[in-house]
């Protein structure tokens, strides 16, 4: 049975906004939503804009009821007020719809050839078609060249080189291989040469395509906790705001009483305050302008991970990153390029060369890792020895490498008279155990040939057998090489200026760890470290009260990526490392941890910086409105009414298009963020509070002073 090959998906053209300048055309094109977001039932989310929403039902009804140039001025930018919040946010999520939509196009429907009863090794396995969305977890599939990975899982079996650029919108082929640290796959990516065969780890409809989509639509974006706490205090302002206003009444009525003998006007009457001022006040002193851009900052923040190719599945680890103590890393893979390849053979005490490439491939052949593949690569071209199907000796029984053990190996039995043999192959002190557990006494010479290994940065294999009746010994050693990735130990220095700490972690022994940690630059190594031992550092580390960071790509990381605070996962990884962080990087560079705590620390300073210059503005606009209002009770207050404003109601008018016209300049740095450059977090802190408190508090003073003007000027109504 055949299966058609899937038209090859649109080359993905990545559809990227730019995170320049707001252009108009995108306020315009996001009008609709806006319009869509002033629906109550949603924007009661949002307590100070439902307030403001609130106000402006009220001065409608007022406007209607007492027709006035003034009462209708204040409505329709009571209503632009809302509008001009909603629209922040639409624009904001509007960035990522657009990627969604190329996205969906490599979701596209695909025919997926199922294997029935599959086994490793299987040579002719029985194969079915169906349909790509019929697949559950665990089946498997095969792919081959031209066609279309119909889901998300891990390669079982083989090598090929895919076309990932659907999800990443790179071009270059990726190489996906069983057994190692690169075996998952992404529905909707192509195999472009070979044959994999895939066991499926998505639940249907919950494909990591799906989940990117929901990502960048931004529908599955929750509050962080720090914003939570944020919108609770404004509410809380909110309310601290309308007792306040409330309670200016009573006065109003008093004082208008009082002075009998000043006129009605459309600010104070025989009833006091009227409502509309009562409204304007209000909306002017409650935090409308970080009411309105919070939630962009939030989902703009997001999209600039997107941005940079990473996904965030929790808006919480966004915030964590941006406070980052110490980061961890793996190293094969994520450090070193992380294909493991043998280069040669290094016999001990006399075995022949053959013997140990013999041994060494024997123990590698049902080892579907990288390394146990290269070895039997290894031993098949410097000594002929055929790479042998693990069918040929029916009766051995192969034990699979773990991360737990750090060895793999075969148990042959014995057949013909010849005694049983078991192989092992693994980390030097892993083996050398075994070997003495079996009666062997490692020599010497295997520590000066491991060690010689290890001091280039390589990882050394030791082989050892055992044969029934006789004591275990060391055949000798495997050089397995890795490379260092270029660029990382700048990367790292720029990680110290931002005062984060990186420790590499590896399985691997601790000299090897020295010699790759000293190359890459990192500030401290932990070797021979196993799953367990990930977690119990970064458990440490959290004790001691830090934020830490993980990239890590392998199922051994997964418990230590489900732990850190912000867990980054290669895309490259496994199923498992991606399902137990909570970022996916779909470049797969460690480093890129640099950029994700930079996005953080940008959100972070520009939500600071906005509620700042927010709160700022409102205290400024207090010593605007109300010398102004009771100017016309009191004469006497003139001399208070130092910003000479013309009258009452255009001081009022002037105060509440300046707090709606605010939202909208600011809408470009609440999608831009407010620009980070390393420094300590108190520098930050008071440059900030200078530049966006001193700022808020004279802005509103130039800008209702200039409205005030324009007003008189161009409106009939108002004097
Ligand atoms: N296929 C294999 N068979 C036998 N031993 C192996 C195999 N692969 C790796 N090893 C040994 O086990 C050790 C631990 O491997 P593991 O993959 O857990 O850690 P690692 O990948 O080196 O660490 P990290 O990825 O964290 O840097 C390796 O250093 C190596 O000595
Ligand atoms: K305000
Ligand atoms: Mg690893």
């Amino acid at each position: 049975m055949t299966a058609v090959a899937p038209p090859a998906p649109p080359a993905a053209e990545p559809a990227r906004i730019g995170g320049g300048l707001l252009d108009p055309r995108q306020l315009w094109k996001s009008l609709p939503d806006a319009l869509r977001k002033l629906n109550p039932a949603t924007l009661w989310r949002n307590p100070v804009m439902f307030i403001v929403e609130l106000g402006a039902l009220f001065t409608t009804a007022l406007s209607i009821q007492d027709s006035s140039t003034f009462a209708w001025l204040i409505t329709v930018w009571l209503w632009l007020t809302v509008l001009f919040a909603n629209l922040a946010e639409a624009v904001a999520e509007g960035r990522g719809k657009a990627q969604a939509a190329t996205l969906r196009r490599a979701r596209q429907e695909t025919v997926a050839r199922r294997l029935v009863d599959w086994a490793p090794g299987q040579s002719a396995p029985r194969e079915e078609t169906v349909d790509a969305v019929m697949l559950r977890q665990n089946d498997v599939v095969v792919v081959e060249a031209g066609q279309v990975i119909p889901g998300d899982g891990d390669v079982v079996e083989g090598v090929a080189s895919v076309d990932e650029s659907a999800i990443t919108g790179e071009s270059a082929p990726v190489i996906r291989e069983s057994g190692g640290d690169r075996s998952a796959v992404t529905g909707g990516t192509r195999v472009l040469s070979d044959r994999i065969v895939v066991k499926i780890t998505q639940k249907p409809g919950e494909s990591f395509i799906d989940r990117m989509i929901s990502l960048v639509e931004g529908a599955s974006r929750q509050k962080t906790p720090n914003e939570i706490a944020l919108n609770i205090l404004l509410a809380a302002l909110t309310i601290i705001f309308l007792l306040a206003v409330i309670t200016l009444q009573p006065v109003a009525i008093f004082s208008k009483a009082f002075q009998g003998a000043a006129p009605d006007t459309l600010v104070i009457d025989e009833h006091g305050v009227t409502g509309i001022v009562l409204v304007s006040l209000l909306v002017a002193l409650i935090p409308t302008t970080i009411g309105a851009l919070l939630s962009a900052i939030g989902i703009a923040g997001m999209d600039r991970l997107v941005q940079r190719n990473v996904l965030a599945t929790s808006g919480r680890a966004v915030e964590a990153a941006g406070d980052v103590n110490t980061l961890l890393l793996d190293k094969t893979g994520t450090i070193t390029l992380g294909n493991r390849q043998a280069t040669q053979f290094l016999p001990i005490g006399g075995v022949a060369p053959g013997e140990l490439a013999d041994a060494a491939q024997l123990s590698s052949l049902a080892d579907q890792t990288p390394e146990g593949r290269s070895i039997v690569v290894l031993a098949k071209n410097e000594h002929g020895l055929r790479a042998r199907d693990e069918g040929v000796i029916p009766s051995a029984e192969f034990v699979p490498f773990t991360a737990e053990t750090r060895m793999s190996g075969v148990d042959l039995p014995g057949e013909g008279g010849a005694p049983a043999r078991r192989i092992r192959k693994g980390a030097a002190a892993a083996v050398m155990r075994w070997v003495r557990e079996n009666g062997g006494h490692p020599t010497e010479e295997v520590g000066g040939v491991v060690d010689g290994i290890s001091a280039t940065g390589g990882t050394p294999l030791v082989v050892a057998e055992h044969t029934d009746g006789q004591p275990a010994r060391a055949l000798g050693v495997v050089h397995l090489k890795d490379v260092v990735k270029s660029g990382m130990r700048e990367r790292f220095d720029a990680m110290r200026r931002m005062g984060i700490r990186t420790i590499m972690i590896t399985g691997d022994n601790p000299l090897t760890a020295r010699a790759i940690a000293e190359e890459a630059g990192v500030d401290d190594f932990l070797a021979e470290a196993k799953p367990e031992d990930k977690l119990a550092l970064i458990r440490h580390e959290q004790e001691g009260g830090r934020l830490v960071a993980m990239t890590g790509d392998g199922t051994n990381d997964a418990p230590a990526l489900a732990q850190a605070d912000v867990g980054v996962s290669m895309n490259t990884g496994t199923s498992a490392a991606k399902e137990a962080g909570n970022m996916v990087d779909l470049d797969s560079d460690p480093t890129k941890l640099i950029e994700i705590v930079e996005i953080g620390k940008q959100l972070l300073i520009t939500r600071g910086a906005l509620t700042t210059f927010s709160i700022a503005n409102d205290i400024a606009k207090y010593f605007a409105i109300i010398p102004a209002m009771f100017a016309a009770v009191y004469p006497s207050l003139d001399g208070l009414n130092i910003m000479r404003l013309s009258s009452p109601e255009s001081a009022i008018t002037s105060a509440i298009i300046f707090n709606a016209l605010v939202i909208v300049v600011l809408i470009p740095l609440a999608l831009r963020g407010v620009r980070y450059r390393p420094s300590s977090a108190s520098a930050l802190l008071s440059r900030n509070l200078l530049v966006y408190g001193l700022g808020g508090i004279a802005a509103p003073f130039a800008g209702i002073k200039v409205l005030d003007i324009a007003i008189v000027q161009f409106i009939p109504g108002i004097s």
